[in-house]
């Protein structure tokens, strides 16, 4: 199926993917007087390998960069999580504004993008296995404020990207919120551990608007600027976000 941002479009996600309507979806409106403090709760660690980079992807809908996630190379533990949890892709959310593009909201504060990296439970034998188990995924969650990437301009374009160690990308407050939810993009399975750094990391105006040079059209094709490619809020359905700090 194909499926589409576009507001009411995103409405009818659940015609076609039915836990589009689960009581676990993603992303949400954090309510940070709302988060309960969890001393339990312990620092995330990630140990990323830079060689396990493979290529960067334009896929119509998003940036992505994919990496060899055929063994323990670049892993997530801790935190919440029980395991080590397998890195397979990042890719961004962002608006066509810099007031806007983050899925997830903080206290009514949309940022200019959101950044995700996706990992997998190795227990679960593949991803496509871990899709279905609800401890299966953890996604980092990281937003993009603007303070102040060419050719993989149009969708299908691809260009190599090695040697990347993506954790130069977590800004330097290890602080985060954590709550049960879903992909946020059809089938929305709720099958994710969402790790929110609450610290943003900053970009330039200049690479915010590079994300938004990119096309959802192929080459050759009317130009069709990809951005607003972002899921919005979704009920809470009272579940709790716990935070790891007061
Ligand atoms: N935005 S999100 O919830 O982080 C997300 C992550 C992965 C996917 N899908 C995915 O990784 N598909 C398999 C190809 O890697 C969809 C949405
Ligand atoms: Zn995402």
């Amino acid at each position: 199926h194909g499926w589409f941002y576009d507001c009411d479009r995103e409405a009818r996600w659940h015609e076609n993917y039915p836990l589009a309507k689960g009581d676990n979806q993603s992303p949400i409106e954090i309510s940070s007087k709302d988060a309960r403090y969890d001393t339990c709760l312990s620092p995330w660690h990630a140990s990323y390998d830079p060689g396990a980079a493979k290529t960067i992807l334009n896929n119509g809908r998003t940036c992505r960069v994919v990496f060899d996630d055929t063994f323990d190379r670049s892993v997530l533990r801790g935190g919440p999580l029980s395991g080590a949890y397998r890195l397979r892709q990042l890719h961004l959310h962002w608006g066509s504004s810099d007031d806007h593009g983050s899925e997830h909201v903080v206290d009514g504060v949309k940022y200019a993008a959101e950044l995700h990296m996706v990992h997998w439970n190795p227990k679960h034998g593949n991803f496509a296995g871990a899709l279905k188990q609800s401890d299966g995924v953890a996604v980092v969650g990281i937003f993009l404020k603007v303070s102040e990437i060419d050719n993989i301009k149009t969708k299908g374009k691809e260009a190599p990207f090695q040697h990347f160690d993506p954790s130069i990308l977590f800004p330097k407050s290890r602080d985060y919120w954590t709550y049960h939810g879903s992909f946020t993009t059809p089938p929305c399975e709720e099958c994710i551990t969402w790790i929110l750094l609450r610290e943003p990391i900053e970009v330039s105006a200049d690479q915010m608007a590079k994300l938004r040079s990119l096309s959802k059209n192929g080459e050759n094709e009317p130009v069709n600027p990809l951005v607003d490619n972002w899921r919005p809020p979704q009920p809470v359905k009272g579940r709790i976000v716990r935070a790891s700090f007061k």
